[in-house]
C-alpha cells in the first residue's frame, strides 16, 4: 500500500522500461525514472544515450518495448512539449503560430492573446507579426519554448530548450520554471548538455547508455560522490559503471511492469476526428498554401498551361516540313505561276507540266520546298535530319508521262520521277508519304479531269460512313480527355506528397501530433483543400479545352459521369501521394516516386501510341491503370456520346470507387502498421 500512497507525489514515473528501434540494439535499457510533481526533473548525458527516445517514449510516440510508463495527466492537453529541432512552419507568422497551437489546445482566442503577451514578456519574445523563417536562432528558440508554455501544461517536458539562447536570457528562463514549478506546482522535464545549468533543477538523472546511473537532488549527488560540479560526478558515476562491467538485461529477459501497484496512464482517449482541429490544420494550411507561390504555381496555373500547350500543339498538321527539289522539266520558279487549266495531257498540244502540280499541291500542305543544284547535292542534303525527302522530276516528265499512258511496254522507268526519304521520324515521314499519295491522287484526277474523263473513277470502290466521332478532326480531339484525367490524378498527387513530406521533414508534423492532431484530423483537412484545388485544377483545363479550343464533347447525361470520374481519379492521386508520403524517405524521393508513376500512366494510357499495340500482358496492366480508366471512359463520353448508364461507364465507374476504398485502406493499414509514420527520423 505503501507504493500506491508515493504513486500521487510523481507526475512521471518510468518503470523497468526497454526500447529499441526496428530490432536494433536496446536504446533504452531497463531504465527507471521517477518526477516528482512541482519539480525540475534535470536529464544528463552524453549525445546518442538515449534521452530524445526516452522523452518520445514518455510522449506516447513510440510504444515501450517493454516496461511501463505513468503520467498522471487527464488529457493530451496537460503536456506541453518543446522538441530539440524548431518544428515549426517558416511560413508563419508568430502570431498565426500561438494561433494554430491554441486551437490544438482548445483556447479560445482571448485566452490565446492574454497569454500570448504574457508570454512575450517573460521571453522576450519577437514582435508577432514577424515570420518564423526571418528569426535568428535564439529569437526562434524562445517561440518554441512558447508555444510549449502557450497553454499552461501540467508537466512541461523540453528537449534542449535553452540551446542557443544568451547566457542572461537561460538564466531568466530558469527563474521563470522555478517559479512555475513552485508556485503553480508544474512539472518540467529539462534535458540539457550544459550539465551545470542542471545544477538548479530540483532533481537530475543522469543517463548514460540506455539507463540512468544516478537519480537524485544535484546536492546529494555531489556529496555522494564527494565532487564539487555534476561534471565530476557523473565522470566517476561512469568511471565505476565501466570498472562493474554492468550488463543489462535485454528486453525480451524482461517483464512488462504493470505490477507494481501502478494503474494505466490516465488519459481521456483522444477524438479519432475533431473539429476545432481540423479547423486549425485547415487555416494553417491554408495560408501555408497561399505563401507557397511555387505550390500555387505547379497545382493552380501548371494545369492550365499544360492544357493550353497541348491543345496548341498536338494534332496539328506538320508544316514547315523541308523537301529539297530539283526540277528538270522547268524552271522551279515558274512553277508558281503554272495554270492549272492548260488543257489535257494526252493532247499533242497541251503544254501542261505534271511536276508543278505536285509541287504546288505541296506548297499548298504547308510543305517548304527548297530548290537544289542537281542531283548529287539533293543525296547528300537529305542525310541531314532538317529535310524530310528529296524529289527529282526528270526532263520532259509529263510528256513521257502521256507516252507512258499511251504506250506502257516502252515506257524508260528513268524517266519516272523519284524520291529519297529521310527516315529520322517514321512519323513525319509517314504523314509525308500520305500527302504523296493524296497529291498523286489529285494528279491523276486533275488528267482525268482535263482530258474530259470521269475524275471519280479513281476514287476507292467503298463508301465510309462515320458512326461516331463526327466532330473529330484532329489527333487531340481524340486525346485531349486522357490529358486532363494525367493532370486530375498528378496536381492531387503532388499536391499531397508535398505538403505532407515537407511537414515531415520539418518536424511539423511530428509536433502538431504531440499537441493532438491525429492521423485523420490531417488526411481530413488535406483532403477538404485538395477537393477545392480539385476543382479549380480541372474547371479551368476543362474550359480551355471544351470552350476555348473547341475540342468535340457531345452532350448528354454522361457529363455528369465525366465529372465524378474526374473527381474520383483526384481523390485516388491524393490517397497514393499521401501513400508515398508515408514511405518516402525524403521530399525529393516522394517527388521522384510519384512523377515516375504518373510518367509511366502516361506512356501507357494509350495517348502516345494505342495500347492495342502493346504486347498482351502489358495490355492488361495498361487497362487497369486509372488514368487509362478514367481517361478512355472520358473520351468515349465526349466522343461517342455514352451515357451514364452504358454498362462500362458504370463498370469503370465501380473500378475507380474500388481504387479509392483500397488506396484509403493501405493508408489506414500502413498508419497503423507505422506508428512514427509522420515523424522525421
Ligand atoms: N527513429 C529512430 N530510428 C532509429 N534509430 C534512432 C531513431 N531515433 C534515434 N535513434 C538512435 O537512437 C540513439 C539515441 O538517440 P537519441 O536521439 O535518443 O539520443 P540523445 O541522447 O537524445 O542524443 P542528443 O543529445 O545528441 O540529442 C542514437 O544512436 C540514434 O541514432
Amino acid at each position: 500500500m505503501a507504493v500506491n500512497k508515493d504513486v500521487h507525489n510523481y507526475d512521471v514515473k518510468v518503470i523497468n522500461a526497454y526500447k529499441c528501434y526496428y530490432g536494433g540494439v536496446n536504446i533504452i535499457n531497463g531504465l527507471n525514472m521517477n518526477v516528482k510533481s512541482g519539480s525540475i526533473y534535470g536529464l544528463l548525458g552524453p549525445s546518442g544515450c538515449g534521452k530524445s527516445t526516452l522523452i518520445q517514449c514518455i510522449l506516447g510516440v513510440f510504444p515501450l518495448d517493454s516496461g511501463c510508463i505513468k503520467l498522471e495527466i487527464r488529457s493530451q492537453c496537460d503536456i506541453g512539449y518543446m522538441p530539440q529541432d524548431l518544428c515549426l512552419d517558416g511560413k508563419l507568422t508568430v502570431e498565426e503560430t500561438f494561433e494554430y497551437y491554441g486551437i490544438l489546445y482548445k483556447m479560445n482566442e482571448r485566452n490565446i492573446k492574454n497569454r500570448m503577451v504574457e508570454l512575450k514578456n517573460i521571453l522576450k519574445l519577437p514582435n508577432f507579426n514577424r515570420f518564423i523563417e526571418d528569426l535568428s536562432g535564439g529569437e526562434s528558440r524562445r517561440i518554441s519554448l512558447a508555444i510549449t508554455l502557450l497553454h499552461d501544461p501540467k508537466i512541461m517536458i523540453m528537449d534542449e530548450p535553452t540551446v542557443g539562447i544568451d547566457s542572461m536570457l537561460r538564466h531568466e528562463i530558469w527563474d521563470e520554471f522555478k517559479r512555475i514549478t513552485e508556485q503553480q506546482k508544474k512539472t518540467i522535464i529539462i534535458t540539457t548538455h550544459y550539465i551545470e545549468e542542471a545544477n538548479q533543477a530540483d532533481y537530475v538523472g543522469l543517463m548514460r547508455n540506455g539507463v540512468l546511473l544516478e537519480e537524485g537532488p544535484p546536492v546529494d549527488i555531489l556529496l555522494k560522490y564527494n565532487t564539487g560540479t555534476l561534471e565530476s560526478a557523473f565522470l566517476t558515476i561512469c568511471c565505476k559503471e565501466e570498472d562493474n562491467n554492468m550488463v543489462h538485461m535485454p528486453a525480451f529477459n524482461t517483464v512488462v511492469t504493470d505490477n507494481n501497484g501502478w494503474k494505466k496512464p490516465r488519459k481521456s482517449p483522444k477524438k479519432i476526428i475533431d473539429y476545432s482541429r481540423i479547423k486549425g490544420l485547415l487555416k494553417k494550411n491554408m495560408r501555408l498554401f497561399s505563401r507557397d507561390y511555387m505550390l500555387m504555381f505547379t497545382t493552380l496555373v501548371f494545369p492550365i498551361l499544360q492544357t493550353a500547350l497541348i491543345c496548341a500543339c498536338i494534332g496539328n498538321n506538320t508544316k514547315d516540313l523541308k523537301i529539297a527539289i530539283k526540277n528538270d522539266e522547268v524552271n522551279f520558279s515558274e512553277c508558281r505561276y503554272y495554270n492549272n487549266n492548260n488543257g489535257c495531257v494526252l493532247e499533242n498540244k497541251s503544254n501542261q507540266t505534271l511536276s508543278c502540280v505536285i509541287i504546288n499541291r505541296l506548297v499548298s500542305l504547308g510543305y517548304v520546298l527548297n530548290e537544289v543544284k542537281d542531283r548529287n547535292v539533293g543525296e547528300s542534303i537529305i542525310k541531314k535530319p532538317k529535310y524530310i525527302a528529296f524529289i527529282h522530276f526528270p526532263k520532259n516528265y509529263t510528256s513521257e508521262f502521256a507516252k507512258y499512258i499511251d504506250d506502257q511496254d516502252n515506257y524508260d522507268l528513268q524517266l519516272q520521277p523519284y524520291m529519297d526519304l529521310n527516315n529520322h521520324n517514321t512519323f513525319f515521314k509517314n504523314a509525308m508519304l500520305a500527302d504523296i499519295m493524296e497529291t498523286m491522287k489529285y494528279l491523276v484526277q486533275s488528267v482525268l479531269h482535263d482530258c474530259s474523263n470521269n475524275p471519280k473513277a479513281l476514287d476507292v470502290p467503298l463508301k465510309f460512313i462515320t458512326v461516331t466521332g463526327k466532330e473529330v478532326k484532329s489527333y487531340i480531339n481524340s486525346i485531349v480527355s486522357i490529358y486532363i484525367a494525367m493532370g486530375a490524378f498528378y496536381f492531387p498527387c503532388l499536391f499531397s506528397v508535398s505538403v505532407m513530406l515537407t511537414e515531415k521533414m520539418d518536424g511539423v508534423l511530428g509536433r502538431s501530433m504531440i499537441a493532438g492532431v491525429t492521423k485523420m484530423d490531417l488526411v481530413v483537412s488535406l483532403f477538404s483543400i485538395t477537393n477545392v484545388l480539385l476543382v479549380l485544377q480541372t474547371l479551368a483545363p476543362l474550359c480551355i479545352a471544351y470552350v476555348f479550343f473547341g475540342n468535340p464533347i457531345e452532350i448528354t447525361n454522361g457529363l455528369f459521369t465525366f465529372g465524378v470520374l474526374i473527381i474520383l481519379l483526384g481523390w485516388s492521386g491524393f490517397f497514393y501521394g499521401l501513400i508515398v508520403a508515408i514511405i518516402s524517405p525524403s521530399k525529393l524521393a516522394g517527388i521522384f516516386i510519384i512523377n515516375g508513376f504518373t510518367y509511366m500512366q502516361s506512356t501507357l494510357a494509350g495517348c502516345i501510341w494505342p495500347i492495342s499495340a502493346q504486347t498482351p500482358v502489358l495490355q492488361v496492366f495498361s487497362e487497369l491503370l486509372p488514368i487509362r480508366i478514367v481517361g478512355s471512359t472520358m473520351v468515349s463520353i465526349s466522343l461517342k456520346g455514352w451515357t451514364s448508364d452504358h454498362p462500362l461507364v458504370i463498370r469503370k465507374t465501380a473500378i475507380m470507387v474500388f481504387y479509392n476504398v483500397i488506396l484509403f485502406s493501405v493508408l489506414i493499414i500502413l498508419g497503423k502498421l507505422k506508428k512514427d509514420v509522420w515523424l522525421k527520423r
